[in-house]
């Protein structure tokens, strides 16, 4: 592979508009040089040799931090996965604990720290060993976008860092964000002002079913137990209000059990975010009021 040899801390610096610059191979670093591939025909530094491709576990990309999910590594693995990504930490997730969903992390690599990427043209900051952020959220995320109106006012029961929230809040809504983990709540504030969203959104912290007020037009609710949460989110409701059920398995029995209860003629369509185990998944129920 032919390369041109820089400073690994000029790197902030390098575009990726650079005429000469591959983007389809990733950078190498090693020690204080970093190893741009170049394309045919312009000058390059050196020829290095193509690496072998990383064969390892799967694992997610939050900013410069790994994580790993399932089985541990062993230590080749690890080390592959450090020479292939050159990652600042890399954490082994065991589980997402608790009503609210703390992860439990072993660090494997390095030490957590605030990461922040972006997804979908939003800017999202927290630690991973403290926040849980899921990836596989991201289609959902993208249908929401297409659902919410400008104007709409929408409750967010379950903010968490703002994953929801921030993406009603692009669409123009008026956005209740609710959160019960003071920590979470401190990266869902920041996310809302890094984002220019501030106008936006009314954040609280505290228990969404002590903090809902008047009535909404679309109410999330992206947490597993959100079924049990239906009685406190229907008395925000009317017609016309839409609400977003989140669960894991089939749960849209209960789900409509509980609307009938409160009195509403209703739709319900179902969809889901992702997988969760084999053949269970993390579903959405979408009910619209009348
Ligand atoms: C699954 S997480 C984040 C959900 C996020 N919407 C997503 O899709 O990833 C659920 C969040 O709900 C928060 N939470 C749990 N119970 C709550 C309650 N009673 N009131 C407000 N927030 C709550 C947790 O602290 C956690 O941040």
């Amino acid at each position: 592979m032919k390369v041109r040899r820089i400073l690994k801390s000029s790197l902030p610096n390098l575009s990726r508009t650079e005429t000469w610059r591959d983007n389809s191979r990733s950078i190498y670093c090693d020690g204080e040089y970093a190893y741009v591939p170049v394309l045919d025909g312009w000058p390059y530094d050196l020829e290095i040799p193509e690496r072998a491709p990383y064969k390892g576990p799967g694992y997610q990309r939050l900013g410069d931090t790994l994580l790993l999910h399932g089985a541990s590594p062993t230590d080749d693995e690890l080390n592959d996965l450090i020479a292939w990504e050159q990652p600042a930490c890399i954490l082994h997730l065991q589980e997402h604990a608790g009503v609210m969903r703390l992860p439990k992390a072993v660090v494997l690599y390095g030490k957590p720290h605030d990461v922040t990427f972006s997804e979908a043209g939003i800017f999202y900051t927290l630690n991973p060993a403290e926040i849980m952020f899921s990836q596989g959220n991201r289609r959902e995320k993208m249908r929401l976008r297409s659902l919410v109106r400008s104007g709409e006012k929408v409750a967010d029961m379950f903010a968490g860092i703002g994953y929801f929230t921030l993406t009603a809040a692009f669409k123009g809504a008026e956005v209740h964000a609710m959160e019960i983990n003071r920590v979470s709540f401190v990266y869902l504030i920041k996310n809302i002002h890094d984002n220019y969203v501030s106008k936006n959104v009314r954040a609280q912290c505290g228990d969404c079913r002590d903090l809902l007020s008047g009535t909404y037009d679309r109410i999330l609710m992206g947490h597993f137990d959100a079924v049990d949460f239906l009685p406190h989110a229907l008395a925000h409701a009317g017609p016309g209000t839409i609400l977003h059920v989140h669960g894991v398995g089939d749960r849209s029995a209960e789900v409509a059990a509980a609307v009938e209860g409160a009195g509403f003629r209703y739709s319900l369509s179902e969809h889901k975010v992702k997988k969760y185990a084999s053949r269970t998944w993390h579903c959405v129920w979408d009910v619209e009021l009348r």
